[in-house]
């Protein structure tokens, strides 16, 4: 697929443990297009994560072959695998990791000012985005200061603050309640739509699964 923002080609992944090799993907294929947002389920100890880590650039396949954006990044040094993870990834985990100090419009501003954005600029970013997402009022709180949901969402503007190629997530919305969840994807679906990025996102929820636009499934360390 020419498309293609994310491609997985034959991708292993083996652990050793003393003398023991677990293998937990043997060749993996898959690739994600520009715009369209993808489901991966897998059955709990499937490799999931571990095939989300390798897309992201934070762990290094076996063997195989990760490009983003038609670049081969499997073979970048860590410094180039950090900076390509810096400007084409967002990432939304299960739990927020929001930096507790600082404020929601920081959370999103910071991986701006990491990149090179001057603060006006990323604080005038993060302002629009966290307004996208229904919080105008909450600007100035705290993680502490902010419903679950709520802090979801400013990890979903976080994660898409640098105007990534691929958002990835791993149970965005697993640790809400099921009006919350539905609440908070809803709204990640649209941003998503809205910016026209590639997602992978993991759930164990079938229904969620349902209204993206194509699942694959992770079985038998390959995508089947
Ligand atoms: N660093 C590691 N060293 C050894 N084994 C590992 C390591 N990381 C993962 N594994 C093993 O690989 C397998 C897959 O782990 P992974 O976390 O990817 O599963 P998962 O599909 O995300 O599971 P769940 O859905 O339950 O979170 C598991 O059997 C796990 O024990």
């Amino acid at each position: 697929m020419s498309d293609a923002v994310l491609r997985l080609d034959g991708i292993t992944r083996t652990f050793r443990q003393g003398p023991r090799v677990i293998e937990v993907l043997r060749g993996a294929e898959m690739s994600v297009a520009r715009g369209e947002i993808v489901a991966l389920v897998a059955p709990s100890g499937a490799g999931k994560s571990t095939l989300l880590q390798i897309a992201g650039l934070l762990d290094t396949p076996t063997g195989g072959t990760v490009s983003i954006g038609g670049e081969p990044v499997s073979t970048l040094d860590d410094r180039g695998r950090t900076g390509a993870r810096r400007r084409l990834i967002g990432f939304v985990y299960q739990f927020h990791h929001l930096l507790p100090e600082f404020s929601a419009e920081e959370n999103v501003s910071i991986p701006q000012l990491a990149a090179g954005a001057s603060r006006a600029a990323a604080r005038a970013r993060s302002e629009a985005l966290l307004t996208r997402v229904g919080l105008t009022e909450r600007i100035s709180h705290r993680p502490a200061e902010l419903s679950g949901g709520e802090q979801q969402r400013v990890a979903i503007c976080r994660a898409l603050a640098n105007q990534p190629a691929l958002l990835l997530a791993d149970e965005p919305t697993g640790n809400l309640d099921p009006e919350t969840s539905g609440r908070v994807f809803d709204m990640l679906m649209e941003v998503v739509r809205e910016t026209g990025l590639a997602a992978l996102i993991a759930t164990h929820n079938h229904e969620l699964a349902a209204r993206m636009d194509r699942t694959v499934r992770l079985e038998g360390g390959v995508i089947v």
